[in-house]
């Protein structure tokens, strides 16, 4: 604890696990765990690395104080030593949104995926040590989803060996791109390229965009901020940017070669490399976004569970305290399923930190056999578990009641920075697309002998699918994993194999997919669920140590699945996966599971070793002394500086007096 009385302890003797443990197995391993708990304490106890007053900060100081700390934090991990671990978990327990982020976590992976041997040797060094600072220019302001509709062009000039890089039109202006606005020395830009008056699709480019002496733009650019976003705070700390060229000139060597090279005369040559990997960084990035939406989630989550056990309301007896807003098992219902979809999308986002690793490792070796696998899981875990947390935080909101509304609640602004995830890397539904073209590609395939891998392997037992028929007989049948997971994927198959068969009604399939794109969009959801569900089982078959933890992980992966099952019965009673009543035994399970939870939620809230810095909630903090503190912060208001407010002599007076002068 941090000191002083803990409100929430009796809470905390409830628990029937060993909370430590299971501290590890959210962190991922004795190592991480280590390096997580000393670095959040090293932020939190840092006076300069403060949150306390960013929503309150205009726009220009906010900005200003990012750059401050973002300089500071480098300091601090050249003075330390820090590894590269080490360095990205000081990053993230800073919790504030930086041009950093896109430098480290896009413009250095695009320059590692899409650069030559030669490329990375000159560009890396000078990115790792920061002498340069890049971003990832690719969306403009006419064109984002569409990649193939980017309108720069990169036209090769044999003369000089460069390419003029030009924003032919305004709805060519990059848009967007983080870091851009104020801060970036350079960018890797995606442009069309063309030689000899031929287009050859979109690449990347490594461009400097201002001047390393003074910071100005070089000649021919013109950059600056997009202005400000949704919320207070939020994101507002990072410049996001426009940009145009006007026919800026650089050399050949700068455009990202892996996939493609264009040859001193101008011939552009292709390697064995498939042209999707110019897409690389953006499955890269989707992998990271959905280990943080575990983060997100489980935040919102803890901030709601300790404010639900610490808030009371009705039911007092004989004056006795009244009822925990925790107990009222309609408060469980909206709480305990995201508690547990936070643990999900942990075990999920570790599984694809692993897939994509192995991914990595088969492309250094020429083995791009696994591309569309990763694809497929990026774009949909990214899209579920993205729009699952925004929606997710903002219930959390609810459920912290009035509350919940103050900026000092910590949610409004975790909200606000959150929610364009669910549009940033890839539309949500513009990626769900993606993926329903990989599994109607997976159904029509069925049969010719090629047999689906992976995460779609389950397709490949499609008639037994089609003939299933659940038999769970009474509630505790639903505790069966086998169980479950038939049900999971008979549900996603036949959803799937539903729409293939619509669609191949249709003369034109393009028009048929954009007829049943929603249709679509559902079965694609329903595989995606299935994987979690699939992954969180597979967790549980692991050698899990500690007192009682592997039990309390069963019990939220029940809640999570049998939450689904509820949310979604209407999927499964129409595809007859189960029948009415099987449905109903579910969700008398999972009330069961939700009481089983209640005398733990507060440990395994706890379990997700939060500072109350990185929190940065009154409701949420690990002594649950709420209301002296809302008190004491409502007092720091600016607002509240003075007794009389400025404006009382301009506005207030003269109405009061006016209304004094009719009644005389
Ligand atoms: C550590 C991290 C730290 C910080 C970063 C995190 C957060 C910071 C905050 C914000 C950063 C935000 C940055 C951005 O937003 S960058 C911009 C992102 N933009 C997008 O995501 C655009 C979305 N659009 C697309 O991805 C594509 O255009 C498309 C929707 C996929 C369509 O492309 P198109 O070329 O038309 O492709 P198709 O014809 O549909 O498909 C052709 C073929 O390619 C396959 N494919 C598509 N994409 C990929 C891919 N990424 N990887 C591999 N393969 C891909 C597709 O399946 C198809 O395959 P076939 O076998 O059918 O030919
Ligand atoms: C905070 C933030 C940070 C960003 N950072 C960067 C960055 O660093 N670098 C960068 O290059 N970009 C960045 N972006 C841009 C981001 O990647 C794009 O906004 C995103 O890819 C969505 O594209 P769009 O804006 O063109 O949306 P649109 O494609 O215009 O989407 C508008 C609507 O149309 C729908 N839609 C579009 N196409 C289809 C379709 N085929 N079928 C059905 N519906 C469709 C979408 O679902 C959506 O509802 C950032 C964006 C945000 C919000």
């Amino acid at each position: 604890m941090e000191g002083g009385v803990d409100y929430l302890a009796d809470e905390r003797k409830k628990a029937e696990f060993d909370v430590q443990q299971m501290k590890i197995v959210w962190a991922g391993s004795h190592h991480t765990f280590e390096i997580s708990d000393r670095i959040s304490k090293l932020v939190a106890n840092d006076p300069a690395f403060s949150k306390d007053e960013r929503t309150m900060l205009p726009r220009k100081e906010l900005f200003k104080n990012t750059l401050r700390k973002a300089s500071y934090a480098w300091k601090r991990i050249n003075d330390l030593h820090l590894s590269e671990e080490e360095a990205s978990q000081l990053r993230f327990y800073v919790d504030e949104p930086a041009f950093t982020d896109l430098h480290w976590g896009m413009f250095i992976p695009a320059i590692k995926g899409q650069g030559t041997d030669e490329q990375q040797k000159k560009w890396l060094p000078l990115a790792y040590k920061m002498q340069i600072i890049g971003c990832y220019a690719q969306t403009e302001l006419g064109h984002g989803s569409n990649v193939q509709g980017l309108e720069t062009t990169a036209t090769f000039d044999p003369q000089t060996d460069e390419f003029v890089i030009h924003s032919p039109t305004l709805t060519s202006s990059k848009w967007w791109p983080g870091g851009l606005g104020k801060v970036s020395t350079h960018g890797v830009v995606y442009a069309r390229l063309i030689t000899d008056g031929q287009e050859h699709g979109i690449h990347g480019f490594i461009v400097q965009l201002r001047r390393l002496e003074d910071h100005r733009p070089l000649p021919g650019i013109i950059i600056g901020d997009i202005g400000m976003k949704f919320g207070n705070g939020a994101y507002n700390t990072m410049d996001n940017g426009v940009l145009r060229f006007d026919h800026v000139r650089i050399p050949r060597d700068q455009m990202l070669m892996r996939v493609s090279q264009v040859t001193r005369d101008g011939k552009v040559v292709q390697s064995d490399v498939p042209r999707q990997l110019v897409y690389g960084t953006m499955v890269y990035v989707r992998q990271t976004i959905v280990q943080d939406a575990s983060c997100a989630l489980s935040r919102a989550v803890c901030i709601a569970t300790r404010y639900s056990a610490v808030r009371r309301q009705f039911g007092s007896h004989n004056g006795g305290p009244e009822t925990q807003v925790i107990d009222y098992k309609t408060q469980q219902s909206r709480l305990f399923p995201l508690l547990a979809s936070a643990y999900a999308f942990r075990f999920v986002g570790e599984w694809l930190k692993w897939l994509y690793t192995d991914v990595t490792q088969r492309l250094q070796a020429n083995d791009f056999s696994t591309l569309p696998e990763a694809h497929a899981c990026t774009a949909g875990l990214k899209s579920l578990t993205t729009s699952v947390t925004a929606d997710g935080i903002e219930e959390c909101r609810k459920l912290c009641g009035g509350h919940g509304y103050l900026c000092t609640s910590g949610l409004p602004e975790l909200f606000a920075v959150y929610v364009p995830a669910c549009t940033y890397e890839g539309d949500n539904i513009v990626l769900m697309l993606q993926v329903a073209r990989i599994l109607m590609k997976t159904v029509s395939q069925l049969g010719s002998g090629k047999l689906p891998v992976g995460t779609m392997a389950y397709m490949g037992r499609i008639e037994h699918l089609l003939q299933y028929r659940c038999n769970v007989q009474k509630a505790e049948d639903w505790l069966n994993p086998a169980i479950v997971l038939e049900a999971f994927e008979a549900r996603a198959a036949r959803m799937s194999v539903s729409c293939a068969k619509k669609l191949s009604k249709f003369a034109n399939p393009e028009e048929g997919f954009a007829e049943l794109s929603a249709d679509l969009v559902e079965a694609v959801v329903a595989h995606c669920q299935l994987i979690v569900v699939s992954k969180f089982i597979e967790k549980l078959q692991q050698d899990i140590p500690g007192k009682g933890v592997k039990q309390q992980l069963k019990v939220l992966c029940g809640v999570y699945y049998l939450f689904l099952l509820h949310k979604h019965q209407g999927d499964f009673l129409a595809t007859s996966c189960v029948t009415p009543k099987q449905a109903s035994l579910a969700n008398d399970q999972l009330r069961v599971l939700y009481s089983q939870v209640r005398p733990n939620a507060i440990a395994l809230v706890d379990a997700f070793n939060y500072t109350d810095h990185f929190l940065g909630s009154i409701l949420g903090r690990y002594d649950g002394n709420v209301y002296p503190k809302l008190y004491e912060a409502a007092w720091k208001d600016p607002l509240n500086d003075s007794v009389v407010p400025d404006g009382y002599h301009q506005y207030i007076r003269p109405l009061l007096k006016q209304q004094r002068s009719a009644k005389l």
